[in-house]
Order: structure tokens, then sequence, then C-alpha cells
């Protein structure tokens, strides 16, 4: 009896993949394509939102970027318009805070006006900031800051644009831009993870319901990314975070940029850059939409033999710096000498 079943059971097994493949070769839609559309992105004065923008304009679209400071703001302009396509491209940058409504409506609407009103057609949210230190040494004003650099730094300029989208009826594309410390999280992340976390969070709830409004939205998981934000954090990191993270080969700000427009163009829902983004990804899918039901089975398949063994290897780094960091406790005056 078992045998009779097994038989269609097996056929079943191997033929279903082949059908799901042969029917997204077949049956998927039109590429996304962003010539003549506007795109605004956010954190576009550096690294990958920069890279992203340049991308973005190489393709002959519209693009406005965001972010605070004027004078990197500038520099980054200077850069996209000598990759400028045709000169009817509008091409402009704005200071603004987007870790609040309020910046973000200010800036939505800057860029919109450019377009005699129009709201933007993709917005890219690659704002953020990363500052990794230990646990101990956070206060509530450094958890809340962080989780606004984070979450708050895409999710207010979110909400912003999907109620201009909507009234407008533009159907368009959110990009979110999280990290594979979206997915995980180790030593020295505790105030960056939860807001990167979040934004997952925030991107599967979207993703759901905006079925009914025609958006696309779509989250990117990159490893490291040797940008200027990159620097910066490297300045205060534990070394014990720094030797971990030593596993991670690390991209460049224009191969991410061109994985995450790939995937978007792809129709992908989670959008991961590398080897290590791909294992996590499969691992921890639950219930969001895959990229692929074949490839997913084996980077599950790997992560299910290779995580723990690395996690373990990780606890072990963790360990052996215990000597050192409590010696770093006691020069801060966090733990008293004769402890
Ligand atoms: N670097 C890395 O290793 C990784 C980074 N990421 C994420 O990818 C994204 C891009 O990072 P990266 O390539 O390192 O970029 P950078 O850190 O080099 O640049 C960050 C950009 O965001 C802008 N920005 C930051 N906060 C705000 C804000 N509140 N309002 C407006 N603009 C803001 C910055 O400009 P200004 O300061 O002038 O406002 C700058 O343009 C970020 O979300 C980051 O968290 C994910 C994985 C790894
Ligand atoms: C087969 C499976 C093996 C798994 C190996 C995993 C190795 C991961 C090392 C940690 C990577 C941390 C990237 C940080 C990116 C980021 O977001 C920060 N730079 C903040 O900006």
């Amino acid at each position: 009896m078992q045998s009779t079943a097994l038989v269609p059971a097996l056929i079943l097994g191997a033929v279903l993949p082949i059908v799901v493949f042969l029917s997204k070769m077949f049956f998927t839609s039109k590429k996304w394509d962003p010539r003549g559309k506007h795109c605004f992105v956010t954190g576009g004065s550096s690294g990958a939102g920069l890279a992203l923008a340049v991308l973005l304009v190489k393709r002959g679209a519209h693009v406005s970027i965001v972010a605070r400071n004027e004078e990197r703001l500038q520099k980054a302009l200077a850069e996209l318009e000598k990759h400028r396509q045709t000169s009817e491209q509008i091409i402009k940058s704005y200071s603004f805070a987007v870790n609040s409504e309020a910046g973000s409506a200010a800036a939505v609407k800057a860029a919109s006006e450019a377009h005699g009103g129009r709201c933007p057609d993709a917005f890219f949210f690659c704002a953020g900031a990363s500052r990794p230190q230990f646990w101990v040494e956070q206060t509530e004003q450094l958890m809340r800051e962080d989780m606004d650099a984070t979450y708050g730094a895409q999710a207010y300029t979110a909400l912003v644009a999907s109620r201009e989208m909507v009234k407008q009826g533009v159907k368009g594309k959110l990009v979110f831009v999280s990290s594979v410390l979206g997915y995980f999280s180790i030593v020295g992340y505790s105030t960056y993870s939860p807001g990167k976390f979040a934004i997952r969070g925030l991107a599967e709830a979207l993703q759901s319901e905006f079925k009914l409004y025609d958006i696309d939205v779509h989250i990117a998981f990159p490893g490291t990314i040797f940008s200027p934000g990159y620097e910066q954090e490297n300045k205060v990191k534990p070394k014990i975070t720094l030797k971990i993270e030593e596993t991670d080969g690390g991209s460049t700000p224009e191969y991410v940029a061109e994985t995450i427009l790939k995937g978007i163009q792809k129709g992908k829902f989670h959008i991961t850059v590398d080897f290590i983004g791909n294992v996590f990804r499969a691992s921890t899918a639950g219930s969001s939409p895959r990229n692929s039901y074949i490839t997913d089975l084996f980077y599950g398949l790997v992560g299910y033999i290779a995580l723990p063994i690395w996690r373990n290897s990780v606890d072990a780094t963790v360990l052996s710096h215990r000597q050192e960091h409590h010696e770093y406790l006691r020069q801060k005056g966090i733990i008293r000498e004769e402890r």
C-alpha cells in the first residue's frame, strides 16, 4: 500500500517544483523600468543610497535625493549629474531629516513640487545609521535615538509616501533597506538590530495591506557595505563585534545597489545581496513570500546545518573576549576595580 502512495507522491514532489519554475519563467510580468519614473531616495548622499541614485539616473529616472548634510548632498548631486542620460531628467537634492513625520512630509512635498505636485513613483528608504556598543553602555535616550535612526528614519517616510500614493492613485513602489542584522543579531548591535527587525515587521504588514492599492513593497537585507557610514561605525565598534564580522566579506555600495534594483525587477519581496543573506532569508522566511521554492530549499538546508555551527563559534569568540571585556568595563568605570 505504501509503495502505491509513494510513487505518485514522489512524482508530484519532482514535477511540482518544475511546473512552478516554468510558470514563473513564462508568466512573469514585464520588468519594472525606472526610465521616466520619479524615484525618491532617502540617504541618497552617501553609500548604498547614493549608489542607487546613480544607478537610477543611469537608467533614465528622475531622481530626488534626501539627506541632512547640505554639503554632502551637493557633492552627491554633482556626481548624479555626471550620469544624466537626457536633458529632461529632473535631478534634485533636498536637505531634510526624515526621522519624523514632519521632516518626511516636507521632503516629499518639496520633491513633488518639482513634478507639478505629483508624488514620486518609487521610494527608496536608504536612510539609516549604526552606533555599535555594548548593551550595558546604553541609556533610554540612546535607545530611543537609535530606534529613530534605524526604524524611524524609514517608517515615517513610508507613512507619508503611502498616504500620498493612495490619495493620488499612484501605483508605485516602496523599498526598505534593513540589514542581515534584521534577521539575526550579535554582540554590539543591541540598539541597531531592533530597528532593523522592526523595518521587516513593517514591510511584512505593508506587503499584505498594499495589495489594496497595487503598491509593491520590497525590503533589502544587505551585509556589510563598504560605505562612509561603515567607516564611521567602525570607530566605535567593539573589538568582539569586528572580530565576528570578519566572516562577512562585505560588498561595495554599487554592488548592493545593483542587486537591489535587480531584485526589484524580478519582483522579489525580500532582497538579499550575498550568500550569508540568502541563507538567513531562507532560514527565517516564515510565511514571507519566497523568491524561489527551489533555491530556498537549498539555502534552508545549508542554514539548518551551518547556522548552529556558526552560532557556536560566535559564542566561543564572545567567551574568549570575556577577560578583555571586563578590563574594558573597569577602565570605563562601569564595574569596580576589586571585583
Ligand atoms: N554600511 C553597512 O555595513 C550596512 C548598512 N545598512 C543600511 O543600509 C543603508 C545605507 O547605509 P550606508 O550605505 O552605510 O550609508 P551611509 O551610512 O554611508 O549613509 C547614510 C545616508 O543616510 C542619510 N541619513 C541618515 N539618517 C538620516 C536622517 N535621519 N534623515 C535624512 N537622512 C539621513 C545620510 O546623510 P546625512 O547624515 O547627511 O543625513 C546618508 O546620506 C542604511 O539604512 C544602513 O543602516 C545595512 C547593512 C549594512
Ligand atoms: C553559512 C552561514 C554562515 C553564517 C556567517 C554569518 C556571518 C555574519 C557576520 C556578521 C555580519 C554583520 C553585518 C553587519 C551589517 C550591518 O548592518 C552593520 N554594518 C551596521 O551598519
